[in-house]
């Protein structure tokens, strides 16, 4: 089957003061795919997701998205092409309601399709909101609810954007065992519309959704394959034993 190169990176590389985070990575994602970027902390998966959302600049190398160089492009017009990013930290306003939050990520999406009716916005933050099943919480204060139930919010304020590329940092930290498995269905149905980009120390989560996983160590790529390849794999073994 054709696939088409959602975004790639090439010699994409950022250093803080003498320290090389992300180190000359060249990197491509197919259009449905759903990518682990998994390493051992410090690795640099934070900082690689953060060059790509745009949060932070890179020192050298280029990003491509559907074929058009977005280097330079800031973050806020990143999100508009279809980049969303969810924080590892939980990013939420926790003083508004559940549908409040989501509405206002519907909002900044729909400014991509001129003369978007408040009803429009409010329909596709209840659609996100159902996805991910907290339809039952639309007037909840999003910072009473429960850390699990705060991230299942983050993705939908993601998914309420109508990413091309949702980025998932470090999703089921926190979560509980049950938790993890409707989260797991989630990301499985997401992948249907979107391609899912996961940052996840969760093996077993890893090796049950990922087509392909990259693996970072140093700031580099070590090993990049499918999951069997990759649990086989023996400098990715090492790596996390802290040998490598
Ligand atoms: N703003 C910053 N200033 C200085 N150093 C930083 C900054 N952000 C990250 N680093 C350093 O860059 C390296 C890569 O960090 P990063 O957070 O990207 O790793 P990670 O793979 O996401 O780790 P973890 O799995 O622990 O979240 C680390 O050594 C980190 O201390």
């Amino acid at each position: 089957m054709a696939s088409v190169t959602l975004l790639r990176t090439k010699g994409l590389s950022r250093q803080f003061g003498g320290l090389k985070a992300v180190n000359d990575v060249n990197f491509a994602i197919r259009e449905g795919e759903i990518r682990a970027l998994i390493g051992p902390n410090g690795a640099g998966k934070t900082t690689f997701v953060s060059l790509l959302s745009g949060r932070i600049a890179p020192s050298a190398g280029s990003i491509e998205f559907l074929g058009n160089d977005i280097t330079a492009r800031p973050a806020h017009k990143r999100v508009r092409d279809g980049i969303a990013y969810t924080f590892q930290i939980t990013s939420i306003y926790p003083m508004l309601s559940v549908f409040d939050n989501v509405a206002l990520s519907a909002q900044s999406a729909l400014q991509r399709s001129p003369g978007a009716k408040p009803a429009v916005i409010a329909a596709k933050a209840k659609e996100a909101l159902e996805h991910v099943g907290l339809s039952d919480r639309l007037r909840d204060r999003a910072g009473t609810m429960s850390y699990g139930h705060q991230r299942l919010l983050e993705v939908a304020m993601g998914l309420a954007l109508e990413p091309k590329l949702l980025i998932l940092d470090e999703p089921t930290q926190g979560l509980s065992d049950g938790e993890i498995e409707n989260f797991c269905r989630l990301v499985k149905e997401i992948s249907r519309s979107a391609t899912v980009l996961l940052i996840e120390h969760n093996m077993p989560v890893v090796m049950k959704l990922a087509d392909t996983i990259t693996v970072l160590n140093h700031g580099e790529i070590l090993a990049e394959g499918s999951p069997e390849n990759i649990r086989a794999n023996a400098a990715v073994q090492a790596a996390y034993l802290g040998t490598g």
